[in-house]
């Protein structure tokens, strides 16, 4: 199943689960079919009728009686159903085929269009809407489908602003980079990558709108400027009503009550959308992809997957086998971005996860929380936390291991915390949401948190806003979150990076002493290999999507197995003369879509050999003890790390 029909499956049972929703699409599914079936079903002509049977109270004859012209009122009130509908349709099918349009254009683009567009909307805006609508149709003359096509065009201007939101958001998003850099044209990415991922809230906005139509239609009919009097409209009965209100007030309870209950039961429907939805984009971000089992990945074994020879820790807390992501690419289909990553991580242990930008850290670390964003696709031969399989889990499942028993701590802490909630509601929030806890026990433990993490005067600071905060104490608020129901397992996001050198370390120096006192093991994700030195007790190198090399920090840093990673160590400023220039490895990392069937370094890696590039490589053990490599040669080769060369090589030569 793609990923979109997955989450309009979790979209459809939430909907079964929520009574009221239902309850009121029902009721919007009964005027559809009262409007389909009108002239099925209506005992008269709505049009017709004999005046000497006027202003007749309900009967059997005339259920809900007859007007000053002795029309069947019920009649009226079905075929009325068929222009309310109609109107409505009329009026959001313009906006929309205006507003989306252009709200794409707007936001993508920038610029002068962005700006002409937007003082057009402001200035449209500004006018109350139905006295902008009765402006223009005055201009066009009266007329029902004249004076929609009118309420059309000012709802535009709502759909274009908010479409325009939107799009300037998603345009930020990595995978428009991803299609952008790739060579796709504008419209391509606007509505083939863009308009699916602001669906969701325009589906909103123009449920709304067709209950506002609808009330649209009943006014302007009302005043004279829409469906014209003996038109069976809605609006046109209450102005008739109206006419002959001192004979029977009873002639406007139909069409007000029509009414009424329409764009109620449109109104519930768009609010219940809107909830829904909102409550997919509090669980992570919309269109999320889980971990999916892969049956069928090469040498899988039943249980756990394939082993990793070498690389394993026994009775691991987390083991992740086989894991592959893909993302589509214009031109080139499916592209995997991260290619069969098998790693373990021990209980209180940190594992440090190292590699160049774009290598595949971030996407390894989202896909085990299922944060991987559409349209990537996961899958995996095992990826289990403590013995609890993760792979195939159940959206909402997922949702409560995620801040429940993996915490995660991202690079950007004042960008991950809400600017409209104080730090205190925010972590509080956790732990209601996780642990069930009263507002007022959330506060107190809150409290306990922040002291823990070491945030000085809690009790005060918990009413703080993220901008009062300096980014290392964001972070440490970021931490206190992440820790808030004692995860087993801590996913830091490269957590010192935005940071400056001193707050780096005292961050790192607080992610160990919880570790110490709580016991988590943490995923430390980093292109800093200093920093993988002084805190990760093993570390698992990758390199264009695969994980080159594993083992503990020390062994590995002393004598690498993969020239990957010994040209990562040569390259650390600590580890060179002062006098020579800084080496880096020749060439470049290939993009995803350019990856060689054999080994992925071998373009770059002066000890290659033909059979480097016969055939896909495998982690196999390397170096001794528990460590593992992706060389065919690592059994052969002697590789420098860091304790042969810098300082200590030139001690020793002195
Ligand atoms: N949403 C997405 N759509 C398409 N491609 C993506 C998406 N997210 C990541 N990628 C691709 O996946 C690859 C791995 O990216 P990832 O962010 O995991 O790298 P990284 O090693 O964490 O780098 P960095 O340190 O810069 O974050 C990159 O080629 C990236 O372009």
């Amino acid at each position: 199943m793609s990923a979109p029909d997955r989450l309009r499956g979790r979209i459809g049972a939430r909907l079964l689960r929520s009574k009221a929703t239902l309850f009121w699409t029902g009721v919007v599914a009964l005027v559809v079919l009262a409007a389909a079936l009108a002239p099925l079903i209506a005992p008269y002509d709505p049009l017709k009728g004999d005046v000497r049977e006027g202003l007749l109270g309900p009967s059997a004859d005339h259920w809900l009686g007859t007007d000053k012209l002795g029309r069947d009122v019920l009649s009226r009130i079905l075929y009325g159903a068929r222009v309310a509908l109609a109107s409505g349709a009329e009026a959001v099918g313009i906006a929309a085929v205006i507003g989306i349009p252009l709200g794409l254009l707007s936001g993508y683009a920038g610029g002068w269009t962005d700006r002409i567009l937007m003082r057009i909307v402001e200035g449209a805006m500004s006018v109350p809407f139905l006295v902008l609508a009765i402006a223009l149709i005055s201009v066009l003359g009266p007329g029902l489908w004249k004076s929609m096509a009118v309420v059309g065009v000012v709802y535009a201007m709502t759909l274009l602003r908010l479409t325009r939101g939107e799009t300037l958001a998603a345009r930020e998003e990595l995978y428009v980079d991803g299609v952008r850099v790739a060579g796709a044209r504008a419209p391509r990415i606007l509505f083939r990558h863009i308009l699916p991922n602001i669906t969701p809230p325009l589906i909103v906005q123009v449920t709304l709108m067709i209950a506002g139509a609808i009330i649209a239609e009943a006014t302007l009919s009302f005043l004279g400027l829409g469906a014209q009097a003996g038109d069976a409209s809605w609006g046109s009965m209450l102005a008739d009503a109206q006419a002959s209100i001192r004979q029977s007030f009873f002639l406007a309870l139909p069409p007000g009550f029509a009414i009424l209950l329409t764009v109620l039961a449109f109104n519930q429907v768009g609010d219940g959308v809107r909830d829904l939805f909102a409550r997919e984009a509090k669980a992570g971000s919309l269109g999320v992809n889980p971990v999916h089992r892969d049956a069928e990945a090469p040498g899988t074994a039943p249980d756990a997957g394939p082993e990793i020879a070498g690389a394993a820790v026994p009775d691991p807390l987390l083991s992740v086998r086989d894991l592959t992501v893909s993302f589509p690419q214009p031109g080139a289909g499916r592209v995997d971005v991260v290619q069969h990553v098998s790693f373990d991580v021990g209980r209180g242990e940190v594992l440090g996860l190292v590699g160049e930008s774009g290598s595949g850290k971030s996407v390894t670390a989202m896909s085990l929380l299922g944060l991987v964003p559409d349209p990537g696709r996961v899958t995996a031969a095992a990826v289990r936390l403590d013995g609890r399989e993760l792979t195939g889990l159940a959206f909402d499942e997922l949702r409560t291991v995620r801040g429940g028993e993996i915490g995660v701590v991202f690079q950007e802490p004042i960008a991950s915390l809400n600017p409209a909630y104080t730090v205190g509601d925010q972590v509080a929030e956790v732990l209601r949401e996780h642990e069930g806890l009263t507002r007022a026990r959330a506060r107190a433990r809150v409290i306990e948190l922040f002291e823990q993490v070491g945030i000085p005067d809690p009790a005060a600071r918990i009413g703080a806003y993220p901008h009062q905060f300096s980014g290392g104490m964001a972070q440490r608020v970021m931490i206190a979150m992440a820790l808030a129901c004692r995860p087993r397992l801590l996913v830091a996001d490269e957590p010192t990076t935005a940071l400056d050198v001193t707050v780096q370390g005292q961050v790192l120096d607080l992610l160990l002493e919880l570790r110490a006192s709580i016991g988590t093991s943490i995923l430390l994700i980093t292109h800093d290999l200093g920093v993988v030195a002084d805190v990760a007790d093993r570390v698992a190198v990758m390199y264009a999507g695969q994980l080159v090399e594993c083992g503990p920090t020390e062994e590995v840093f002393r004598r690498p197995s993969h020239p990957y990673t010994e040209g990562l160590l040569a390259s650390l400023p600590r580890n060179v003369r002062r006098t020579g220039r800084l080496p880096s490895i020749p060439g470049v990392v290939p993009p995803p879509d350019a990856w060689p069937e054999g080994c992925h370094f071998a373009d770059r890696c002066a000890h290659a050999r033909p059979e480097c590039t016969a055939g896909p490589v495998e982690l196999t053990a390397a170096g001794g003890g528990a460590r593992a490599a992706r060389c065919v040669r690592a059994g052969e080769l002697t590789l420098t790390g860091v304790g042969e060369t810098g300082a200590e090589q030139i001690a020793k030569k002195a």
